[in-house]
């Protein structure tokens, strides 16, 4: 069935809606459509929906399971509920390593051009006999579905509400007796299945200290002055009519971003760099240039990321020096349903441990964001989900090793409160030349293109691609690594050569002080080769990590399935 893919960094994270291509005959995918189709298809049908209320029911099983749940089960929530429970109440496979241990070896033996590689050793088609819990139960009425339970800290919840800052003075926010009403009616199905092993319990964040407390962020309210925050989301929003979505291959079907993206560059130069940008292996669109209500915001935040950073201990592999936003990825949303799914943002022309300041204008949207490097130190709160509220004209600065070791997503939700640019523009919105905003949302990340980061320093693999830069984050002996790898699945039909480099930063970023010439390592074999020594170790860590909505992470899992 149709991955979902997430994002390449800029990128689009695909929606479940994707397009088979003519020849593709696969009866199981019913719920396939054409593009166009699933465009205009109800939302709440799409995959995309489906896959988030599963998520936010079993927050620990890999987001691979979910998909294929949702595959044996034709898309029918219903059945694959159940079928998700038994396989987690099963002591062998109540272990998510070990499910997803199984799951890497049954898309290993299976034949390409199945839709959904060893599903069926998952998840038989035929229907077991289980007890099937009502949908119902797992369905909060709840405007913030995708948080799967209010596990606010009691402390932080009560604070939140009292706080002048706190997104739960909005009306359209669910009281906290609702939210506790909600939990209670999760409590039971999750508890009964998670009691040997209980897990980290997901934290909603709406104070910018919380946000600082448990995550290498920075949450800053009312970052721009109410004026040009207004100003500027009233031309993204007349400039993003022409933006568009993305579009990409991810297991043999065009995949379709759920959002439409854009890109900008502050200066001529930097134009021409951005021009040059692949991801997923297809060359984006033309950048735009910075519109002044950009340079004006952009001004703004590069003054305040530059202050935090006076207070923060860098990295070597950081930008030393003063940080620069000269380019900007940009997304809008149209409604709750819209989203991005889980990734971390690439580092191919970013470098390592970059910094992103992510400003949202428009309506509230939850950012959500969970670590997916173990932490020795607190080792309760691996893979705990963490939801931030993020408001109109706040920021978001996303610091390092975020992108190297966490995960982000903009979830879709069933509502969102329509926000309004009235009071900004009165006068403009009285004569009827000014709209409400409404349900949209932009989202503007300012980012640095980093020198000796450029297409032109970008290796290309076999494919004749760019490649993509990446961290190991799962392997302890690779832990920290950084490695190119071929990304030209996106653009090639899913196919990809496999091929990949280890990187040496201390050299490519001149720290060390010898000066011998190993920039690069290469270290990959032919894809039909079986795996061994520091291929097989790279592909047991960081490169073979299978997480069903993540694009990026799908065309590892593909990687993985050709090497077998
Ligand atoms: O919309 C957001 O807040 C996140 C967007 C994002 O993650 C990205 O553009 O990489
Ligand atoms: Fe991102």
């Amino acid at each position: 069935m149709a991955q979902q893919p997430r994002h390449q960094e800029w990128e689009p994270h695909s929606t479940l809606s994707s397009s088979k291509t003519s020849s593709q005959t696969d009866s199981s995918m019913a719920s396939v459509h054409t593009v166009e189709e699933v465009t205009e298809s109800k939302e709440e049908e799409t995959m995309d929906f489906k896959l988030a209320t599963l998520l936010s029911i079993f927050e620990s099983t890999s987001e691979e399971v979910l998909l294929q749940a949702l595959h044996s089960a034709e898309g029918n929530l219903e059945v694959a509920i159940p079928l998700i429970l038994s396989r987690n109440q099963s002591s062998e496979l109540s272990d998510s390593s070990a499910l997803d241990q199984d799951l890497s070896k049954s898309q290993l033996g299976s034949s390409r051009g199945s839709a959904s590689p060893g599903t069926d050793e998952l998840f038989p088609r035929k229907r077991q006999k289980l007890v099937q819990p009502r949908l119902s139960a797992f369905l909060p009425a709840d405007p913030l579905l995708s948080l799967p339970a209010y596990a606010c800290t009691t402390s932080s919840l009560s604070q939140s509400l009292e706080d002048p800052y706190s997104i739960s003075s909005d009306p359209a926010l669910p009281s906290l007796n609702e939210r506790l009403r909600w939990k209670e009616s999760l409590d039971e199905p999750i508890a009964s299945s998670s009691l040997a092993n209980p897990k980290p319990r997901p934290l909603v964040l709406y104070r910018p200290e919380d946000v600082a407390q448990h995550c290498p962020c920075t949450l800053i309210f009312n970052v721009l002055d109410k004026d040009l925050a207004g100003r500027l989301l009233k031309v993204m929003l007349k400039d993003s009519e022409t933006w568009s979505r993305n579009r990409w291959w991810l297991f043999e079907r065009i995949v379709t971003s759920p959002h439409k993206t854009s890109y900008f560059a502050e200066r001529e130069n930097d134009m021409e760099e951005v021009s040059g940008w692949t991801y997923n292996g297809r060359k984006q669109d033309a950048p735009r240039r910075f519109l002044p209500e950009m340079n004006e915001a952009k001004e703004v935040i590069r003054k305040i990321v530059n202050d935090l950073r006076k207070t923060r201990d860098i990295h070597p592999y950081e930008v030393q020096g003063e940080w620069d936003c000269n380019v900007a990825a940009v997304n809008h949303y149209a409604n709750s349903k819209e989203s991005v799914g889980w990734h971390a943002d690439k580092l191919t022309y970013l470098g390592p441990r970059p910094t992103i300041a992510s400003l949202t204008l428009g309506a509230t949207r939850l950012f959500r964001i969970r670590k997916v490097v173990p932490d020795a130190k607190h080792p309760d709160t691996a893979g705990q989900l963490i939801s931030i509220s993020l408001p109109h004209n706040s920021l978001c600065i996303m610091w390092p090793p975020m992108q190297e070791e966490w995960k982000h997503e903009v979830p879709p939700v069933p509502t969102v409160t329509p926000h309004s640019i009235r009071s900004v523009c009165n006068l403009q919105y009285i004569l009827g030349s000014v709209k409400n905003s409404g349900t949209a949302r932009i989202n503007i990340t300012y980012r640095l293109s980093r020198e000796g980061f450029s297409p032109e320093e970008t290796p290309v693999c076999r494919c004749g691609v760019a490649m993509v830069l990446r961290c190991v984050f799962k392997n302890k002996a690779n832990y920290g690594r950084y490695f190119y790898m071929c990304y030209a699945a996106g653009s090639h039909e899913g196919k990809t050569c496999g091929e990949f480099h280890w990187v040496d930063m201390e050299e490519k970023l001149g720290l060390k002080k010898s000066s011998v010439p190993t920039t690069t390592d290469v270290l990959y074999a032919s894809p039909t080769t079986p795996t061994s020594g520091p291929n097989q170790d790279l592909l047991e860590s960081g490169c073979s990590i299978v997480e069903g909505v993540d694009g990026e992470d799908d065309v590892e899992a593909m990687i993985r399935g050709e090497l077998a």
